[in-house]
């Protein structure tokens, strides 16, 4: 396979701010690269040097060559902030990017991926946030580009409207066109990237396929019960457990051996409300790398705060008890 990207040991610095500590990273024709990481880890640095447009150290190729020399009508890119003309709309505004280039797909196709159509008559500035967002992703895709940069695509975008573009972003990526883009929610890197890239504090601390840091990082599978047993549960299970504000936390069962677990409530007396299963995730990894979980809204909390954390026991194997921060 043939590299869209390369980067090596790419350095950033602003005044007394390293903002890339010497990344090195390659993105195969044809994957989406996700990159992740906390606020100021230095994702949009990093999204500017691939495309050329701040002035970093060592070496960065697109496409062979250096971002600034590369054929503008292979590149789409979405900044993280861009601010169209407000009293253009939408239809207008694809029309206007598009007439940049020699080439442009047509504005009803482009204005279909992004789904606007419906409001592709109303001014950008009376459009909702979510819809505004759709029109710059809209800008990146009208010159049908090999590879399509975004940072942040999908931030303000509704649930639906996400699914609508991941959906979008994979049908490109199996046309062949190369994605790199930054996000915060882990499910859509989770879902989209062949690669998921993990920055802090301007260094790349880990970058695999979501399943391999998942395996690496994820942590254990977890049982989840609510129940009124006894903390004393906890000791009559064959597999690591906790029991922390009515709720019994098993560690790293099978599927099959959850009724071992259920029996063992009942053996014990107790009763049971609910039941789920959860195998770990790309939030895990990224607790496990950066120390901060991800709650249901996409905000990040430090460890110490999470609720298994807090305050909850664990019986390991050895039968010692440990506090949930030290998972
Ligand atoms: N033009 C600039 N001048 C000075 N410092 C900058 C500039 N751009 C970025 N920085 C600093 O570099 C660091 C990395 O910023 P960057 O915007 O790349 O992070 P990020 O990972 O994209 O953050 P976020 O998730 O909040 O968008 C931060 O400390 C930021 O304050």
């Amino acid at each position: 396979m043939t590299a869209a990207v390369v980067a090596e040991d790419v350095r950033r610095v602003y005044g007394d701010t390293t903002a890339l500590d010497g990344v090195s990273l390659a993105v195969e024709e044809g994957d989406v690269f996700a990159l992740i990481g906390p606020n100021g880890a230095g994702k949009t640095t990093l999204v500017r040097a691939l495309l050329g447009t701040t002035d970093a150290e060592g070496d960065v190729t697109v496409f062979g060559t250096a971002p600034q020399q590369v054929e503008r009508a292979r590149l789409g890119s979405l900044p993280q902030s861009f601010d169209p003309p407000a009293r253009l709309t939408a239809r207008e505004l694809l029309d206007y990017y598009g007439g940049l280039y020699d080439e442009a797909r047509s504005v009803e196709a482009v204005l279909d991926d992004v789904g606007l159509t419906d409001d592709a008559d109303t001014w950008y500035e009376k459009l909702s946030g979510g819809q505004q967002r759709r029109v710059c992703v809209g800008t990146a895709l009208v010159n049908g580009p090999d590879l399509l940069v975004l940072d942040e695509p999908t931030t303000g975008i509704d649930p639906a409207g996400r699914r609508a573009l991941w959906r979008l972003i994979e049908d490109l990526a199996a046309g062949g066109t190369t994605v790199f883009l930054t996000t915060h929610y882990m499910a859509e890197a989770e879902r989209l990237a062949d690669e998921v890239g993990l920055l802090a504090d301007g260094k790349l601390v880990a970058r695999d396929s979501p399943d391999a840091l998942i395996a690496d990082h994820g942590g254990e599978s977890r049982l989840v019960i609510d129940t009124d047993a006894e903390p004393a549960i906890t000791g009559d299970l064959d597999y690591p457990a906790e029991l922390a504000d009515g709720q019994l936390t098993v560690y790293d069962v099978p599927p099959e051996e959850i009724g071992e677990i259920v029996a063992a409530l009942d053996v014990a007396g107790a009763t049971y409300e609910s039941i789920n299963w959860t195998e770990p995730d790309l939030e895990d990894v990224y607790l496990d790398l950066t120390g901060q979980a991800v709650t249901a809204s996409g905000e990040t909390v430090s460890r110490g705060e999470t609720p298994l954390a807090d305050g909850g026991q664990r019986t390991d194997w050895d039968g010692s008890k440990t506090g949930g921060a030290d998972r």
